[in-house]
C-alpha cells in the first residue's frame, strides 16, 4: 500500500504545515500537523474545553460507531517550547492520504495551552518520531507510521515541504519526481526517540566549506533551523544590522538587509538553504524588524533541523532495520 497527503503551511511564514485526515465512522476530518520531532497522535475534541477551543475542528468519540474508549488510559505531552496537552485515549479508523490504520490510539484533549488554542488551523498532531516517545500511560501506544508501516509497499515516509505552497508527505514510495540527484542516506540513531542524525558540516553563503560532525534531529514539528552558537554568530556577522535580541529570544535584523544562503552536509552532500527562507518573518505583523529563520540551539538543548532546512530538501524518513534518513536537493 501506498498513500499521498498534502502538507499545507498555515501562514505566510510557513509556522507550520497542516495534513487533512479523516477519523471514525461516519469520517471526521480534521488538519493535524505532522510532527516528526514527537510521537503523540493527538486532537482537539469533544472533551475539550469549549473556552479552550478557538476555531479548531474537533473529534467526536461519541458519534463514531467504531471508536473504542481505552478504558485507563491517559496521556500528557509538554514541548520545549513549553506548550503541552493531554487527555483520554480512542481507539478508531484513522485515514491518512488513503491510507487507514484500523487500530488507532486518538489522543483525546481534556487540556490544551493556551499556544494550541491560538493556533485556530491546527486541530492537532500526529506524531511520526519514535513509539518510544509516545506518552500513552499504563500502556505506551504506536504511532501512525508503526501501525501502517509492514502493509506499505516500502517501510519509509517522504517529507516534501515547501516555501509558500503545498507540499507532500508521501507513505510507502520514494517519488524520483520530487527531487533532484540523488537521495544521500545517512545512519538515524533512535534511541532518543527522535529521527537523529549527523551533519557532516556547512557553509555560509558562497563561503568555504566547513566540516564538522553536528547532531541534529529531522523535526517536521519545528519551524525553525536550531544550529550551534559558533555557527549561527559566525551567520549573522554577515548580515547588515543583525542583533541577537533578547526581547525577541533570537537574531533579528532589518527586514530590507540581504541575508547570505546557508549550507549544510549530509555525508558527501550539500542542502543549501535560500537566503529567503532565513528571513522568516517580521517580528510582528507589519514590523521592519524580521526574524532568523536560523537560531541558536544553545537554549534548547539539541540541534534542530526544523522546516526551514526540511523545505529546502527531498527527506525520506526510512523506518527499515536500521532506520536511516535520505537528503536529496530538488
Ligand atoms: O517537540 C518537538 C516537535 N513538536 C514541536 C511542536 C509542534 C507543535 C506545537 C509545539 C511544539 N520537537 C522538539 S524535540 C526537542 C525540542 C525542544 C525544543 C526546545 C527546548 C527543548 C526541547 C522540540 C521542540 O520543542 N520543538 C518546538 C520548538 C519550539 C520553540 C523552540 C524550539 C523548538
Amino acid at each position: 500500500a501506498t498513500g499521498s497527503a498534502a502538507a499545507e503551511p498555515i501562514d505566510e511564514s510557513d509556522q507550520a504545515y497542516i495534513t487533512p485526515v479523516t477519523i471514525g465512522t461516519p469520517p471526521q476530518t480534521l488538519e493535524l500537523d505532522v510532527d516528526t520531532g514527537s510521537s503523540d497522535l493527538w486532537v482537539f475534541s469533544s472533551h475539550t474545553p469549549p473556552s479552550q477551543i478557538h476555531g479548531q475542528q474537533i473529534y467526536s468519540p461519541n458519534k463514531s460507531s467504531t471508536a473504542k474508549l481505552l478504558e485507563g488510559h491517559t496521556w500528557s505531552i509538554t514541548y520545549g517550547d513549553g506548550s503541552a496537552s493531554r487527555g483520554n485515549v480512542y481507539i478508531d479508523n484513522f485515514t491518512v492520504g488513503g491510507l487507514t490504520a484500523e487500530k488507532q490510539a486518538v489522543q483525546c484533549a481534556q487540556q490544551v495551552s493556551a499556544s494550541f488554542t491560538r493556533e485556530t488551523h491546527v486541530d492537532g498532531l500526529i506524531g511520526l518520531g519514535f513509539s518510544t516517545l509516545n506518552t500513552v500511560s499504563p500502556k505506551s501506544q504506536l504511532t501512525f507510521f508503526d501501525n501502517v508501516k509492514s502493509g506499505l509497499d516500502s517501510p519509509v515516509f517522504t517529507a516534501d515541504l515547501k516555501h509558500g505552497a503545498a507540499g507532500t508527505y508521501d507513505f510507502g514510495f520514494v517519488d524520483k519526481a520530487k527531487y533532484s540527484g540523488e537521495i544521500t542516506y545517512v545512519p538515524v540513531n533512535p534511541d532518543p526517540g527522535y529521527w537523529a542524525f549527523n551533519s557532516s558540516g556547512y557553509a555560509i553563503g558562497s563561503g568555504k566549506f566547513s566540516a564538522s560532525a553536528i547532531t541534529g534531529i529531522a523535526d517536521t514539528g519545528t519551524s525553525l533551523l536550531y544550529l550551534p552558537t559558533a555557527i549561527v554568530t559566525a551567520y549573522y556577522r554577515q548580515v547588515e544590522g543583525a542583533t541577537n535580541s533578547r526581547t525577541y529570544g533570537g537574531y533579528v535584523f532589518p527586514c530590507s538587509s540581504s541575508l547570505p544562503s546557508f549550507t549544510f552536509g549530509v555525508a558527501d552532500a550539500r542542502i543549501t538553504i535560500p537566503s529567503a527562507y532565513i528571513n522568516y518573518a517580521p517580528i510582528t505583523p507589519g514590523s521592519s524588524t524580521c526574524f532568523g529563520g536560523l537560531q541558536s540551539s544553545s537554549g534548547v538543548g539539541i540541534n534542530i533541523f526544523g522546516d526551514v532546512a526540511l523545505k529546502a530538501a527531498f527527506v525520506v524518513f526510512n523506518g527499515g532495520s536500521p532506520p536511516t534518513i535520505g537528503w536529496a536537493q530538488k
